[in-house]
């Protein structure tokens, strides 16, 4: 495959830092992301992602380094190329005092590329009344309505932080497929933040890990998975010291048996755990669930000892 040439990336940063006081959100940031496909952004509690979103949606600005969505700075976005971005957070606001047939025909109005199929097709999912108030709507179909809103607008590039919060399986599934049948339609590049790691695995095609505000990972989730294994030995005594396990990210001793998930660890590691003692081993695969939990939890803040 060819490299992307810069025209090609929908997102760039360069060096972005975003600092808070004494806390630094964004560490010298260096993320690109190709345009097409749905790229998934995953990371701890405060791992910077919606830091990230506020920045390159211009509502932000960051402390240095450089930001820029579908090839524009961040920070001098016109109504024009706002326009051809769509936005969708968990807060879902809309006006609520409003009625559903009202803040549509509003949104008709002022973007010229509305797609009045996409937003009967998205809304179709839901109950919802075009005589409701937005207020009165559930947080699901909130959600769908914003997410037909957004996609109706024909948007370039569709910015969603956790959309699906809150909502229940099967408004969940509705939120995505319409997010797959607009992908594979070939209308926009998503990109998609979320702790959902089911839905991760079911949409995203692209495995963006932010740590701290660094970037800690970015490919396809499946080669992501095959970096993380999870060995079982039996070692009848305490076993090699965690500190000596080459690439450990968790261990664990179950009904005698000592569990190792690791990273990046090829059939060596067997030879590793029998010379550490092990009368048996085993390797098997691990979900991705599972992969970026165990990556996350090994440098997750931990409560200061007592
Ligand atoms: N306005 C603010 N003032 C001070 N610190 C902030 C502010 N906004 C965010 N932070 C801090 O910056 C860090 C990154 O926060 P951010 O909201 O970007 O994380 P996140 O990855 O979106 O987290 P979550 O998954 O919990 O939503 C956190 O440590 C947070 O406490």
């Amino acid at each position: 495959m060819t490299e992307p040439t810069p025209s090609e990336y929908v997102i760039q940063t360069e060096a972005l830092c975003k600092r808070y006081g004494a806390k630094l959100a964004l560490d010298h940031l260096d993320l690109r992301i190709a345009s097409g496909r749905i790229h998934a952004i995953v990371g701890a509690n405060g791992a910077g992602k919606s830091t990230l979103f506020r920045i390159l949606l211009g509502f932000l600005p960051p402390s240095s380094g450089r930001a820029s969505i579908l090839g524009r700075d961040s920070q001098h976005l016109t109504p024009t190329d706002r326009g051809r971005i769509g936005f969708v957070n968990e807060e879902h606001t809309l006006p609520n005092w409003m009625r559903v047939a009202a803040v549509t025909a509003m949104q008709r109005h002022h973007y010229p590329r509305w797609d009045q199929r996409a937003f009967d097709e998205v809304i179709g999912h839901y109950h919802v009344l075009p005589e409701q108030k937005v207020g009165q709507l559930s947080r699901g179909e909130r959600a769908g309505f914003n997410l037909a809103l957004t996609l109706a607008q024909r948007p370039e590039l569709l910015v969603l932080d956790e959309p699906t919060l809150g909502l229940d399986v099967v408004a969940k599934r509705a939120f995505l497929e319409s997010l797959l049948y607009s992908n594979a339609a070939g209308q926009c590049t998503v990109i998609y933040c979320s702790h959902q790691m089911e839905e991760v695995e079911r949409v995203a095609d692209n495995l963006i890990i932010l740590e701290r505000g660094h970037l800690m990972n970015m490919s396809a989730p499946d080669d992501f998975c095959a970096r993380v294994m999870h060995w079982v030995a039996d070692i009848p005594f305490a076993g090699p010291a965690p500190a000596s396990v080459p690439g450990l990210l968790q261990v664990q001793r179950i009904d005698g048996l000592h569990h190792y998930l690791v990273l990046d660890q090829d059939e060596d590691f067997a030879d590793f755990l029998k010379a550490s003692g092990a009368r048996s081993v085993q390797s098997m695969p691990v979900s991705l669930d599972r992969a970026v939990n165990g990556f996350l939890a090994k440098n997750h803040a931990v409560p200061a000892a007592a």
